[in-house]
């Protein structure tokens, strides 16, 4: 396709300014008709975002302008020359070169002629000698060599470094880059299971099984939205990791269930299909355009017990007790990198005491809704002690009226994982588990309050 490069360098640009990858890779390859465009579409696309601080580090060494005095444009459209230079043997150095310079060209205006020759010469001198680049050597230090070589920033490095250790860090970083899968969660409320496996294979879906009942990995599926299992309402498409949070809350029909911050409605819609729709679950989210995506998830999935409220869950108010809460709360996101891999760019260390903080204020509110004998699940996606562990330490100290439940008998019992896990509480990692970074702690009420 004539102009891919520069469709993927406006869409780049787009991501630098705070727009969500996933969700505009999907709008752009909509307009893209030949699936080879579309697969060297999202190739590029994420392999740019992915390996960002690798490819400044490359041009970095071979461009005399530092990267700060460079047009976001040419930066961008550098980073696209090097990537496919670098990391994508079949596209032969010369096309890499024009169709990234050709990129460059069509979004500056025409005046700009210099900064289009710029980045030839750069990208031209980098072809000649990229084989002499130098990588900081794990002997130098540990934290160079990983930032680099895996291209993270080194806050997050230092981080895993500190609570994981050298072979686990290097495991997760790598699992970060990986490309995340696809994953639909067969909603029964739908239709039965034979249709839906019917239904896929009539399709053309090729998938396999993962270490949840009912949820299907998928194997090179495009347009996971445009199915008809998906149209039907009869797949979700939801991680494992993010699965398992409704399976460890375990609600049971007719029960009462509070969610505290429900959006896009994932696990809010997992815990109905528990619970075959009856009883109620009350939905909360700070954000409307948020809360709108839940409605719109109910509707396609046929959910009928879940009442929504838009609430600042750190205030709420509700005299009502429930069974079981779910409190699956924002969080710093460093389990999510595989399929949000902006996420490392675009935070710094400092989000995670903020979000420390908010998750005390949203549990410290909400402990007194649950019944006595009632259990909350506190869930995170993310890799931080203080948004995890520490957290819920604090909780239990001061709450005394709640103990920690030992998770491992239930993850037994919904789950096909064989983990040996010595903590009560859980924490998965990329890289050890296939699937995304999360942390559990199910927390039970004292049954006398
Ligand atoms: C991790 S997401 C929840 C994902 C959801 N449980 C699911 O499975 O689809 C966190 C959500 O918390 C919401 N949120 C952030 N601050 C909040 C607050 N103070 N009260 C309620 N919701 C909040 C965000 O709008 C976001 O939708």
């Amino acid at each position: 396709m004539k102009n891919l490069r520069s469709k993927i360098l406006k869409a780049l640009l787009r991501v630098e300014s705070g727009s969500y990858s996933n969700l505009l890779l999907d709008s752009e390859l909509k307009k893209i008709k030949d699936q080879r465009d579309k697969n060297l579409f999202t190739e590029i696309f994420y392999g740019v975002i992915r390996n960002k601080l690798y490819l400044d580090y490359v041009i970095e060494s071979f461009s005399k302008t530092p990267l700060h005095k460079m047009d976001k444009e040419v930066l961008t459209g550098l980073r696209i020359g090097v990537y496919q230079l670098f990391f994508l043997d079949k596209i032969p150095a010369r096309a890499a070169i024009y169709e990234s310079v050709e990129a460059v060209k069509l979004i500056l205006p025409a005046s700009r002629k210099g900064a289009v020759s710029f980045t030839n010469g750069v990208l031209r001198n980098i072809n000649r000698k990229g084989n002499e680049l130098t990588l900081p050597t794990k002997t130098e230090s540990k934290k160079e060599y990983l930032s680099v070589k895996y291209s993270y920033p080194i806050w997050i490095i230092k981080r895993f470094l500190d609570q994981y250790g050298f072979k686990k860090t290097e495991k997760i970083l790598k699992a970060g880059n990986k490309r995340a899968e696809v994953i639909y969660r067969f909603n029964p409320l739908k239709m039965e299971k034979n249709e839906f496996e019917r239904l896929m294979d009539q399709d053309g879906i090729k998938y396999e099984n993962t270490f949840l009942d009912s949820f299907y990995r998928l194997k090179e599926v495009n347009n996971p939205a445009e199915t008809q299992v998906f149209k039907n309402g009869a797949a979700y498409i939801q991680g494992t990791s993010a699965g398992l949070a409704s399976l460890l809350l375990d609600p049971k029909e007719n029960m009462s269930v509070l969610d505290l911050a429900a959006a896009p409605g994932g696990k809010t819609t997992h815990l109905a299909v528990l619970m075959k729709n009856s009883g109620q679950i009350t939905a909360l989210d700070v954000s409307q355009s948020r809360l709108n995506l839940i409605r719109e998830n109910i509707e396609r999935l046929g959910v009928k017990n879940v009442v929504l409220k838009m609430e600042d869950a750190v205030k709420y108010q509700d005299s009502k007790k429930y069974d079981r809460i779910l409190a699956d709360l924002p969080c710093s996101g460093l389990g999510l990198i595989a399929s949000k891999p902006e996420i490392k760019w675009e935070k710094s260390e400092s989000v995670i005491k903020q979000m420390a903080s908010l998750q005390y204020d949203i549990l410290s509110n909400n402990l007194s809704k649950l019944k006595p004998g009632g259990k909350l699940l506190y869930s995170t996606c993310t890799l931080s002690q203080e948004e995890n562990q520490d957290l819920i330490n604090r909780i239990l100290t001061e709450n005394n009226n709640f103990e920690l439940v030992n998770i491992n008998k239930i993850l037994e019992e919904v789950s096909a994982l064989n983990l040996k896990n010595e903590n009560k509480y859980l924490e998965l990692l990329p890289g050890e588990v296939d699937s995304e970074g999360f942390f559990y702690a199910l927390l039970k009420k004292v049954e006398s309050d």
